[in-house]
């Protein structure tokens, strides 16, 4: 049963808003119908609706990207030929402030799935509170491909073609997946050049020495370790000695993973790209993470047992960690999960058919939403430092850090008893009526 057609715990119960407002159909590529990250994101948008009482009349306003840009960025190969890549970048909503949103190099990115990512960033944004609408970009590159000189080439060439819509009042890029303090060093660098002036604040996530922040290249897993800890609280769950699984060792599951050892899990089995790892008694994360660095993805870490890349959605651990791509906690891997708390550190890991199925079998899904903000927290924070030329230490970053995330998920932990309702449901409630209700006190005509 999903969640819509639950009875409605809402205060707002029998005033469900009808869609009649929505007169105009949907452009095609806005349909649900065709499933993805983008259908995905619109019907976690319906299933909240209920629950937004006067402000579910602007609801279509969160189904509709207020600006979304498609460039073609071509480049010189070595070899002398020359290559076009499309880039994009979407601003969702900037009801609340500036876009925000990282930039993802990959093979597979399209124009919807970047949608989606910039919706998220909207609900993200807001359910932290930080002052920020949602954007987010990407070029459909393997960067596997390409060498260091053609990939500063396409960096270069996509923020080129993108400094009419971003600025570091207008929208402000970081990185996201292969993406790095690199690319953002290249970014940054193009705009100042574009602009005449150097504009540290155009991109978050950049390295120290050009206005970077401490703590912001580990601040995601922090974000996801901690409300994990929070969550294991309130649920009883001892992280000491819990077995977790991590899919995706990059920046994001590394650290997660890393922060999770260190106070004393067991980190049982991790899976990317390149394979599967697993060890019962629990893996070297330092010794994985090193392996990882030399050799590009954790196939052949002689420190592990072989598992198959299918047997990692049923392995036996606590805690599961899909820190990689979008739909891989689906109607078939689901039913086989057997942790009793998924934290999603990736965006859209889990199609909302597996979301109800986790919550039929009582696992505790903390949500994306939530659970990987801590990574546009520190932006945030690095933003501030940039436009005040002056700088937190680390110990500050985490400190403001940690309590965000903490008062975030207690404050959705709080609306999801009330309502009843999943936390993903609960997040949007916050999220969407804070960005709604900024809506409407903007208005609309300028
Ligand atoms: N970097 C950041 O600050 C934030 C990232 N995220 C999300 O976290 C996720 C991971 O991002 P990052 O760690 O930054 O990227 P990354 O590029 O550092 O790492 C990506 C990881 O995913 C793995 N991967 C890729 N395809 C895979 C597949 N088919 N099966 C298994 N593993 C696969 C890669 O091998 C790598 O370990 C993404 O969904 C991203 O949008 C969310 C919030 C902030
Ligand atoms: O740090 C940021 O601005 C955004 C990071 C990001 O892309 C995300 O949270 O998914």
């Amino acid at each position: 049963m999903t969640e819509s057609a639950t009875p409605d715990h809402s205060p707002h119960a029998g005033k469900r808003i009808a869609p009649k407002h929505a007169t105009h159909a949907l452009p095609s590529y806005l349909d649900p119908e065709h499933l993805g990250p983008w259908g995905i994101y619109l019907q976690q948008v319906d299933r909240v609706t209920p629950y937004l009482g006067h402000l579910a009349k602007w609801v279509e306003t969160l189904k509709r990207p207020k600006r979304s840009l498609i460039v073609d960025v071509p480049i010189e190969l070595d070899n002398g030929t020359i290559a076009h890549f499309e880039g994009y970048r979407v601003q969702h909503n900037l009801s609340r402030g500036p876009g925000k949103g990282g930039v993802r190099f990959h093979q597979d990115v399209t124009l919807s799935e970047v949608m989606a990512l910039a919706a998220w960033m909207s609900i993200k944004n807001a359910a932290v509170n930080v002052p920020y609408g949602g954007a987010k970009g990407g070029i459909r590159i393997d960067p596997r491909q390409y060498s260091q000189n053609e990939l500063e080439k396409v960096a270069r060439r996509y923020t080129s073609e993108i400094g009419l819509i971003i600025g570091p009042t207008k929208d402000i890029p970081a990185p996201d997946v292969n993406t790095n303090e690199k690319v953002m060093a290249w970014m940054m660098d193009t705009y100042s050049m574009n602009t005449g002036a150097t504009a540290t604040g155009v991109v978050t996530g950049k390295p120290i020495d050009l206005g970077g922040s401490l703590g912001r290249r580990e601040a995601t897993g922090r974000g996801v370790f901690t409300v994990g800890v929070e969550a294991a609280k309130l649920t009883g769950l001892a992280i000491e000695g819990a077995r977790v699984a991590v899919q995706g060792f990059g920046n994001v599951g590394g650290t997660a993973g890393k922060l999770f050892a260190e106070a004393g899990a067991k980190v049982v089995a991790v899976q990317d790209h390149t394979g599967t790892v697993y060890r019962d008694t629990g893996l070297d994360v330092d010794a994985l993470l090193a392996h990882v660095q030399q050799t590009g993805g954790v196939k052949d870490f002689g420190e592990a047992d072989a598992m198959g890349d299918d047997e990692f959605w049923a392995v036996d651990c606590d805690i599961l960690i899909p820190a990689a791509l979008e739909g891989q906690i689906n109607k078939d891997t689901a039913p086989r999960i057997r942790a009793s708390m998924v934290i999603e550190g990736a965006n859209g890991p889990t199609t909302p058919t597996a979301d109800d199925i986790l919550r039929d079998r009582g696992v505790l899904v903390l949500p994306d939403v939530i659970a990987n903000a801590g990574g546009v927290t520190v932006s945030y924070f690095e933003w501030v430092q940039d436009f005040s030329s002056f700088f937190w230490t680390e110990e500050e970053i985490n400190q403001r850090l940690v309590k965000i995330m903490q008062d975030a998920f207690h404050g959705v932990w709080e609306v999801a008893q009330h309502h009843k309702v999943t936390l993903r449901t609960a997040t949007f409630i916050v999220a969407c009526s804070r960005i709604l209700q900024a809506r409407e006190l903007r208005g609309l005509y300028p």
